[in-house]
């Protein structure tokens, strides 16, 4: 049975090598939420257009303490002077021009295979598009059991298996809004505590019943899962970084 225990705060303590951090371009990143992901990162990688967004994001006075090891995708987005910047620094940028499978799904297919068991945190994956965003979130159920979480300032999902999952909440940090969404297959029963409206081995699906705008109430959220579900829960990290 899978079991798993996530808190926002470890992810974000700065302890060296004990994450990879794959930047989108769904959004733009802020400089402090880059920074101190940054400092945790045994692997960086940026997909196509993510790296326009790491450029643009430092001065030239910052810019090369943020290099990343790797920039790959099909090479439509990134601007020439991105590349060429990069390029300067010797990041190792790998055109793959298949159009099959997105830039997301390319750049974590070059995260190495002794990095791989660290949690993977994902920025500019939660953007404007409907169909990239569904698409990232397919990309996590395809790399399944790999712990990849889609974060922002103001919000963090990721999927939680089949199983028992404990996720610890400051209320500083995380909430009050959440939500379960059985998204990629049907869920058969789900039972929670800690939440304002909790579950009761109740099934979930499109179309039935999804838990949508529910609350954080205590500071442990306790689910049991017969099938994957997404969790997604506000955060407040403006305030904080
Ligand atoms: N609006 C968005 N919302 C969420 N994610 C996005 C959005 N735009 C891009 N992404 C993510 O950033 C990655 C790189 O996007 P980019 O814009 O550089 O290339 P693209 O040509 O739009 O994407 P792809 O070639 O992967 O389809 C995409 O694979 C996707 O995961
Ligand atoms: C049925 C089907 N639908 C869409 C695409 C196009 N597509 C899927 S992923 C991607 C991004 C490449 O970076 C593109 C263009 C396809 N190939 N097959």
């Amino acid at each position: 049975m899978n079991q798993s225990l996530f808190c926002i705060s470890k992810l974000l303590q700065g302890l060296p090598r004990s994450l990879s951090l794959l930047l989108l371009n769904g959004e733009s990143f802020s400089a402090s939420l880059v920074s101190r992901l940054w400092q945790s990162a045994a692997f960086t990688v940026c997909a196509d257009g993510g790296s326009n967004r790491l450029f643009d994001c430092f001065g030239t006075d910052q810019r090369d303490r943020f290099v990343p090891n790797v920039i790959k995708g099909d090479f439509d987005s990134i601007r020439p002077e991105v590349i060429k910047y990069y390029a300067s620094k010797k990041v190792n940028i790998i055109q793959n021009s298949n159009q099959f499978y997105n830039d997301f799904e390319k750049c974590l297919g070059s995260i190495e295979p002794n990095i791989e068991d660290l949690p993977t945190v994902v920025l500019g994956g939660i953007g404007g598009r409907m169909d990239q965003q569904l698409a990232n979130i397919h990309i996590l159920h395809k790399f399944l059991p790999r712990k990849i979480y889609l974060l922002s300032l103001d919000q963090v999902m990721w999927l939680l298996p089949g199983g028992k999952h404990c996720i610890v909440c400051s209320k500083d940090i995380e909430g009050p809004l959440c939500g379960l969404i059985p998204i990629g297959s049907i869920c058969r029963e789900a039972t929670t505590t800690g939440l304002r409206w909790n579950l009761d081995h109740q099934p979930l699906s499109f179309g039935s019943f999804i838990s949508s705008s529910n609350e954080i109430v205590d500071s442990f959220v306790e689910i049991e899962t017969s099938d994957t579900l997404l969790w997604w829960s506000e955060l407040k990290l403006r305030n904080i970084l």
